[in-house]
């Protein structure tokens, strides 16, 4: 063996001492991954993604998936000719479109994930809202139009009532990771669009998780949105709340924050909103000391 080929062996067991104090303080925990964003969309990424949750599975960790697909929803209503419209950031969900959602989420997106963490040795298993009632949810009143204060009317938009985790906790206890479209499931057993940070955030709590992690395609929440070496990286929860008054904070980063305080007020230890552009973000963000993105507190 050449001198550079040992320096290259020791180097990978240095890594992998290095993860042991935190081996150690995260066995067992629950992690919620949210993810979505580019890293479902390159291929490069959602290996990477995908290993990093197969890792953590085997080392002892209980990766738990709650994924997106709000872009295949627009583009499959593209193609049919349907405008996708969304009022406060959520879709306007009319019959046809929920019915267009459940396809494309349930049907089509967690089919791939599962069969992608299958295909690189882990054991998926799909899920949505309705299976064993996990989510159970009712539909959101109209409300009034960030900006305007119109009334809207979001049609089958949930919101999260009540989650049932037993199911995931049996799933996970018996090796498998769950992966989770949201949809939920009203009290008519209706189907009911709910946006998938807000989904991530009540599992989270509702499986008491130690971290909840949301994949995004930016580094974390900027101080000034338009500017990209404003990053902060930690966020109490009264500063989050100010920016999202002050629109600082906005868009699609408004339910991931909302999901951050959900889960941190029913006890979370901690959330992070990480780049999901940087390949293995999720190990970098659970074993390094500094970790990488926003950590939203509480
Ligand atoms: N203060 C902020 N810092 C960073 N991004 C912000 C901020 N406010 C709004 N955003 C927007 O939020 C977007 C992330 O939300 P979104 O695109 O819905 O994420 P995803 O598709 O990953 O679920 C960013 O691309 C950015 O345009
Ligand atoms: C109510 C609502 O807006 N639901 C979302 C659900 C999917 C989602 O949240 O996907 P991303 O995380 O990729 O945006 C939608 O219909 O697009």
């Amino acid at each position: 063996m050449t001198k550079f080929e040992m320096d290259k062996l020791i180097g990978k067991a240095e890594v992998l001492i290095e993860a042991l104090p935190y081996l150690r303080t995260f066995a067992d925990k629950t992690f919620v991954i949210k993810y979505g964003g580019q890293a479902m969309v390159s291929q490069e990424l959602k290996k990477s993604v995908m290993m990093d949750i197969i890792l953590l599975k085997y080392i002892g960790l209980n990766p738990i998936v709650v994924h997106g697909g709000g872009s295949e929803v627009t583009h499959l209503m593209d193609r049919l000719g349907k405008e996708a419209v969304f009022a406060n950031g959520l879709r306007v969900t009319d019959a046809e479109t929920m019915e267009l959602v459940e396809m494309v989420l349930v049907g089509k997106v967690n089919k791939e994930i599962v069969s992608y963490i299958n295909q690189y040795g882990g054991k998926g298993v799909g899920l949505s809202g309705k299976d064993s009632n996990l989510l159970v949810a009712s539909r959101r009143p109209p409300e009034q139009l960030n900006g305007s204060g119109q009334l809207v009317d979001l049609g089958y938009v949930g919101d999260i009532t009540k989650v049932n985790p037993d199911v995931i906790h049996t799933l996970s206890r018996q090796g498998y990771i769950p992966i989770i479209a949201s949809v939920g499931v009203g009290l008519e057993g209706e189907s009911l669009n709910i946006n998938a940070d807000h989904v991530a955030g009540e599992l989270a709590a509702a499986l008491a998780a130690e971290k909840l992690m949301l994949l995004t395609d930016v580094e974390g929440i900027f101080a000034d949105p338009d500017d990209p070496k404003s990053l902060i990286s930690s966020l109490p929860r009264a500063k989050a709340l100010e920016m999202i008054e002050e629109g600082k904070i906005n868009k699609g980063m408004i339910p991931k924050v909302e999901s951050c305080l959900t889960a941190l007020e029913h006890g979370v230890q901690r959330t992070h909103i990480v780049d999901g552009r940087i390949p293995h973000s999720l190990l970098l963000e659970i074993f390094t000391d500094h970790g990488i993105g926003t950590m939203v507190t509480g």
